[in-house]
């Protein structure tokens, strides 16, 4: 969409969609360049939202109308609330959803579709692969806030707004008393830096560019550099050795100190924080070549024929720009023909028909004037004359002039920050690229070689000033590539830190770089392991073998395993764990297993207890014990006992195993199960028991490397496991030091679970009641998974357990109903599970704690309530209760709203949980795949994009590991460490 403007005028008559649109281009920055369009939207929302309150007697409607009365002025987080408000007062589970409802809307409709893409300026970058519009984010070095930040903060809102270019509403009534102002912030009308504001700093020309760089400079093609890059007086700064990109602003000569004051209200206190404001997009200025047609998004390069303030009514007026430009002629290309663009924009209001408000106006483009314009055409009645009145309209300088002439390069488009307009930034950006000393890379030649990376100089002259498209590409991968470097070699640096001698290190080194698997054979499993394997009541699949023979190997070398084992639901990974963790106690150590629920802590203790039934003699088993919130204090105290005498070989538990109080005599593997349920931290609080000597714990020969006597503290083993598989550059970010086990392969017999969409009407609702009706009648057991436990007021439109459990007990007379949810005791809980388990139950009412791990192989239905407030990867997991035994199973789930059934039909389709997380991750983006606690802890990337950048991460992690390979405390490259510590302080790093 180009503005609200257009979005308001196809909104006039009130219907759901208009609404939705309207909101989900507020909410995504509508307002954000100009800030009296809430005005605007302001009434535009109350006067729909009465008219939705007319259908909803409920009372927090009513007092919401009376919120959004405030809208206009209020601030941006009340503003989020409130569109949040009215979002789920529609049906949406929130805004965000109300946003990927109405993304979804627009993608399958072909009409919608179009009358967006119309305004697309992405349309202009087609050709432009990797700078996607309205997506390169401004660096926030400092973290402060921008004016530009959305409403929505998260991914779902970015890659289809249209950015500064394309928003033009205005609504004057609240332009700035001071009509200087107007320039900067009353329109998209960019503020252009005026020959004024340019005569206050020294010509730029006059600042020379240091030589070209040393680096691996043949990758760009950056020697084609127009005059304006050539030198003619000494830089300030051109040793590399002084030079330092933290270097303070006033470094860069000539800017005045107006512009400095401002930099520094804006963030830009250093060179490093300038230089990364990279440009939003870049425009292509030669003219148009194909056919001038009405609603195209175009871009005319011209001069300014005439700039006049008209006041129409005592209550109206309008600028008029004429531009003239020269195009080809449609009929004969190589012809060139003359077209007028008259950009036009209304006032209305008798503050803006005075005689100094127009002049001001009109005097902002003053005849002759070279300039950029851009916006959707429309053709005039006069032959040759054409309308704007959405453009956006930018001062050139004679740089863009003599490229006019020459050769075409493209045209950096900057966002706004603060005040600072893009065309200051264009000036600044230059004078500050000509302090850049050629050689001021801190990354060595030959890894820049290796990858096809530009110089780090290079690279800021290709993103600032390309001479092509390709160019900028080129410098756009080196700073993402960047961005992942430094990451992956903080963490790999600490890492190695860690490790006590060279043979430490170069273990850990050569486990990174071998890619071919280690992997010990069943035969050299320990007695214990091979004693578990034996007594299970089937064979491993082949996935399942290799993942233990691959986690075994690991277990005997000398460092810290530190592991993700990750499978789809229902693969068979709990028992891999038990297998490993036999290993180490064999070699008389202990293991933890940590588990994100109650519930799965008591599933998996009583899972082991069976297995190790069938051990036989008694004194070969191991002793294990359970640790959870609600093990009482007197057998908790035991158990804490147990463990550090070292009695205890095993504990299974929630979060409570890494309390303080918890201590091991000798932990040597900790398994975490649902890894990403935990935040990084937790995992890392396992380090912190190290393991002392215990004689006591030895069983038998340890097959380990070395004995608890040999060696008193290392960190213990770490295997982490997930059934949201991560993909594999979500996994690298995240955990940059990570070893990756996959099980790709279910146990056999396993029908896939036939999956349903249906919306929650009433008509699909006694589908689906007639569909568990038919499942029961056949034998089977149906879970039924609602979003909440009791009704709410906030959220009329949500199921709940606990209120939906008389009305489904009575609809299945005959049929028994359980009800399990989090604020039940652990016992009731337990028992539920129980009585559904055994058959004496034949539904269960849940929420979603059954999501994680719980295991009753005969389940053979699961219903899904207000499903369209999970997310995909997150309704897989909930799917994989069903269909773990050999019974062919079934899953529905079923929407509030139709709209919300386009996203859930992939899992119709799909039932392999990496495909879908993957789906996940490009659609609502990395936060909201991994949940917010563990997305808490990915890295900040403000360029690069995970879900579309991966390859750049997996190269810039062999990059890592062959610069530590040279020198892994980096004392041969010196730069490197500074730039590492400067950006990521080595304290800071890690866990
Ligand atoms: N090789 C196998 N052959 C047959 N059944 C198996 C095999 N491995 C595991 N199972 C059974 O499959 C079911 C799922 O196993 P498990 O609970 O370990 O899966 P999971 O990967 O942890 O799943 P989730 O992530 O959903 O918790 C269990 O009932 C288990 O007994």
């Amino acid at each position: 969409m180009a503005g609200s403007a257009s979005i308001l005028t196809f909104c006039v008559g009130f219907n759901k969609h208009s609404l939705t649109s309207a909101i989900s281009f507020e909410a995504e920055g509508g307002y954000m360049n100009a800030s009296m369009k809430n005005m605007r939207f302001c009434s535009f929302l109350h006067s729909n939202l009465q008219k939705l309150c007319y259908r909803s007697t409920h009372k927090s409607a009513k007092k919401l109308l009376d919120e959004v009365i405030s809208y206009g002025i209020a601030s941006k987080s009340d503003r989020s609330d409130m569109l949040n408000k009215v979002s789920v007062l529609m049906g949406y589970s929130s805004l965000e959803d109300l946003i990927e409802q109405e993304r979804i809307h627009r993608d399958s409709s072909p009409d919608l579709k179009e009358m967006f893409d119309e305004f697309d300026i992405s349309l202009a970058c087609g050709r432009f692969p990797s700078i996607i519009l309205g997506n390169s984010s401004i660096i926030e070095l400092y973290n402060e806030q921008s004016e530009q930040v959305d409403l929505l903060l998260g991914n779902s809102c970015k890659g289809y707004l249209p950015g500064a270019v394309g928003n033009i509403w205005t609504e004057p009534n609240k332009v700035s008393e001071t009509w200087s102002f107007l320039d900067l912030a009353s329109s998209n009308v960019n503020a252009s830096l005026t020959k004024e504001e340019n005569t206050s700093v020294f010509p730029i020309d006059s600042l020379p560019r240091a030589s070209k760089s040393g680096g691996n400079s043949d990758a760009t093609p950056g020697s084609k550099e127009s005059d304006v890059r050539t030198a003619t007086e000494p830089p300030q700064v051109t040793e590399s050795d002084e030079f330092n990109f933290d270097l303070s602003i006033n470094s860069v000569p000539g800017i005045s100190s107006r512009h400095r004051q401002q930099l520094d209200k804006s963030g830009f206190h250093t060179l490093r924080k300038l230089l990364h404001h990279f440009p939003r997009t870049y425009a292509d200025l030669r003219n148009a070549k194909g056919p001038i047609e009405d609603g195209h998004y175009l871009i005319f390069m011209g001069t300014v024929l005439s700039s006049r303030g008209i006041k129409a009514s005592s209550s109206f007026s309008f600028l008029e720009v004429v531009v003239e430009c020269e195009v080809a002629s449609e009929a004969y290309p190589d012809v060139k023909k003359t077209i007028y663009v008259h950009l036009k924009k209304y006032f209305r209001g008798t503050r803006f028909t005075c005689l100094p408000f127009l002049r001001s106006l009109e005097s902002k483009h003053k005849e002759g004037d070279l300039v950029h314009v851009s916006g959707k055409v429309k053709a005039m009645r006069m032959e040759d004359h054409y309308e704007m009145n959405e453009y956006t309209i930018d001062m050139l300088n004679k740089e863009a002039e003599s490229n006019l002439q020459g050769e075409a390069r493209p045209y950096p488009v900057y966002p706004y920050k603060g005040s600072l307009s893009p065309n200051f930034f264009k000036d600044i950006l230059l004078r500050a690229l000509k302090v850049l000393p050629a050689n001021v890379d801190p990354i060595p030649n030959d890894i820049l070689a290796e990858f096809s990376l530009p110089s780090l100089h290079d690279a800021y002259w290709g993103i600032h000033k390309p001479c092509t498209l390709n160019e900028a590409d080129l410098a756009r991968k080196r700073f993402i590539f960047d961005e992942f470097f430094y990451l992956q070699l903080g963490r790999l640096f600490q890492m190695l830190d860690a490790c006590g001698t060279r043979i430490e290190k170069d273990a850990l080194l050569e486990r990174y770089q071998k890619h071919e698997l280690n992997s010990i054979a069943v035969d050299e499993w320990s007695s214990l392991t091979k004693k578990l394997l034996n007594s299970l009541p089937y064979a491993l699949t082949p996935s399942q073998l290799n993942a233990t023979s691959e986690i075994i190997w690991d277990l005997r070398r000398p460092i810290p395993m530190n592991r993700l084992l990750q499978g789809d639901v229902g693969c068979g990974k709990t028992v891999v764990a038990f297998l490993a963790c036999m290993e180490v106690i064999d070699a008389g150590f202990q293991a933890a297993f940590m588990v994100p629920t109650e519930l799965l802590a008591i599933q998996h203790y009583e899972l082991i207890l069976s297995l190790l039934e069938n051990f036989g003699e008694d004194h070969l088993k191991p002793s294990i014990a359970l640790l959870t919130g609600s093990t009482s204090s007197k057998q908790s105290r035991l158990i804490r006992e147990g463990l550090l005498s070292g009695d205890i070989a095993m504990v299974i538990g929630t979060q409570s195993l890494i309390a303080d109080r918890v201590e091991f005599a000798a932990l040597r593997m900790a398994v975490v199960d649902e890894q990403h349920r935990f935040g990084v931290i937790q995992r890392g609080r396992f380090n912190n028991k190290l393991y002392s000597t215990s004689s006591s714990l030895r069983t038998s020969d340890s097959s380990l490397d070395h004995s608890p006597d040999e060696k008193t503290s290392m960190a213990p083993h770490f295997l982490a496991m997930s059934a949201t598989p991560i993909p594999r550059t979500l996994a690298l970010a995240l955990y940059g030091d990570m070893s990756l086990t996959q099980i790709t392969d279910l146990p056999p017999g396993r029908e896939s679970v036939e999956t349903f969409t249906l919306e929650g009407n009433e008509i699909g609702l006694e589908k689906v009641y007639e569909m568990m009706h038919n499942e029961l009648q056949a034998g089977g057991k149906v879970f039924l998974v609602y979003p909440i436990i009791e009704e709410s007021e906030q959220l009329p439109q949500l199921h709940a357990a606990t209120t939906d459990f008389s009305s489904i007990s009575a609809k299945f007379e005959g049929y028994q109903c359980g009800l399990l949810h989090g604020r039940m005791k652990s016992d009731e809980k337990d028992e539920a599970l129980r009585k559904f388990r055994c058959g004496d139950t034949n539904i269960l009412l849940s929420t979603q704690v059954i999501e994680i791990g719980v295991d009753v192989p005969d389940a053979s239905m699961m219903v899904v309530m207000n499903a369209e407030r999970m997310g995909i990867a997150q309704l897989h997991q909930l799917r994989g209760r069903v269909g773990r035994g050999t019974r062919k199973s079934m899953c529905i789930f079923v929407a509030a709203t139709a709209g919300a059934l386009n996203r859930l039909k992939v899992l119709e389709n799909s039932s392999d949980g990496f495909f879908l997380a993957n789906f996940d991750l490009l659609h609502r983006g990395p936060g909201n795949l991994l949940g917010k606690k563990q997305s808490g802890h990915l890295p900040e990337f403000p360029i690069a994009r995970l879900e579309i950048d991966g390859n750049i991460l997996q190269e810039a992690h062999l990059a890592a590991l062959k610069v530590l390979s040279t020198s892994s405390d980096l004392d041969k490259f010196p730069k490197l460490k500074a730039e590492l510590s400067m950006r990521q302080p080595l304290c800071l790093l890690g866990d």
